[in-house]
């Protein structure tokens, strides 16, 4: 099973529109709310590709109900604890740039910490654990690091999709893939790249500080993965791109869904950049015939 992690699920309040007067009354009528969340996001993937997963996460108020009532509607399964504040709603414009606004997000308390730490009794050799998205400020900044030790005495694996010191302070305990973005990496090591072969000799790195695969996305220019033994590369597929949210997130889905599936990380990686493009080409997550219309197009090949 592939549990996802949302601790701070949103709902995103997408609003299309021509052009964004700042200062002034703009209106539109082109507008809805969506589920959304980073891990909620890599479920909707997960249920496309036909991969059973659970989401976990804290969800509260009027809110929280409409999330829950759109996965019940996307036939996503959800676990989530209830918590008595409220799930906070994040804005998308969508005019002639992407401008997100996005929520601090709820308190939650220590009895909800708690009956969340107990659905990690679940967990079962073979599991993935899939921790994605911003943290609330109530939590913990090392939340996600606090669940490590827990996910691998159960003999599961994990994904932690964060950036940064959280980041690195995940690689002791060995994710299964870690994505950053060519510019997240370049951060990592407070660096800049001026070629490729230098760039890639930062994300091996990463492998030697204890990742077991790292894919470096770089959105329309394609994609690297890098296994212990290869590394692989991928042009981008070509496409109008409409809608940078959850591109990433489609991407770590694809990967860690396919992974699931047959542990062959090349073909997990030809998935992921399929679903990041899929869902870069379509204004919501892309559904299965999007990702099946751009799959034959991610080439992979073996650099060395
Ligand atoms: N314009 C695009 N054209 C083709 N593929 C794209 C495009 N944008 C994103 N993708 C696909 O999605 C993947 C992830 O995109 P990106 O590198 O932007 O990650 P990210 O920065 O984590 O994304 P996000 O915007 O979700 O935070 C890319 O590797 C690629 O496969
Ligand atoms: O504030 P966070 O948790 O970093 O990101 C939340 C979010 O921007 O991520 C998703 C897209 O990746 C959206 O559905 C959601 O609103």
């Amino acid at each position: 099973m592939i549990y996802t992690v949302t601790v701070n699920p949103a709902l995103d309040y997408v609003m299309q529109l021509e052009k964004v007067n700042a200062g002034e009354v703009n209106r539109t009528n082109n507008y809805s709310f969506l589920a959304g969340g980073k891990g909620i996001n890599v479920s909707q993937i997960l249920n496309q590709l036909n991969v059973e997963n659970t989401a976990w996460g804290f969800v509260g108020g009027f809110t929280g109900k409409e999330l829950i009532r759109q996965l019940n509607q996307k036939r996503i399964t959800s676990d989530f604890v209830t918590i008595s504040d409220v799930t906070r709603v994040n804005v998308k414009i969508h005019a002639e740039k992407e401008t997100e606004i996005n929520a601090a997000g709820p308190q939650i308390t220590n009895q909800e910490i708690t009956a969340f730490k107990s659905r990690l009794d679940d967990l079962k050799k073979g599991d993935i654990v899939v921790m994605s998205g911003s943290l609330t400020p109530s939590l913990p900044t090392d939340f996600y690091q606090q669940l490590l030790p827990t996910i691998k005495d159960a003999g599961a694996e994990f994904v932690v999709d964060t950036t940064g010191q959280a980041l690195l302070d995940t690689l002791e305990y060995g994710p299964l893939v870690i994505k950053p973005n060519h510019h997240e990496l370049a951060d990592l090591f407070n660096t800049s790249f001026d070629s490729s072969d230098v760039m890639l000799e930062y994300a091996e790195k990463l492998l030697n500080m204890g990742a077991q695969n790292v894919m470096v996305s770089m959105a329309g220019d394609g994609g690297y993965l890098l296994t212990k033994d290869h590394v692989y590369h991928a042009k981008g597929a070509v496409g109008t791109a409409v809608n940078s949210v959850g591109a990433g997130d489609s991407m770590i889905a694809g990967f860690v869904g396919t992974y699931f599936k047959t542990h062959n990380a090349e073909e997990s990686f030809r998935m992921g950049m399929a679903c990041g493009a899929a869902t870069a080409f379509t204004k919501d997550i892309a559904v299965k015939s999007q990702i099946d219309a751009v799959l034959p197009q991610i080439k992979v090949e073996q650099i060395s």
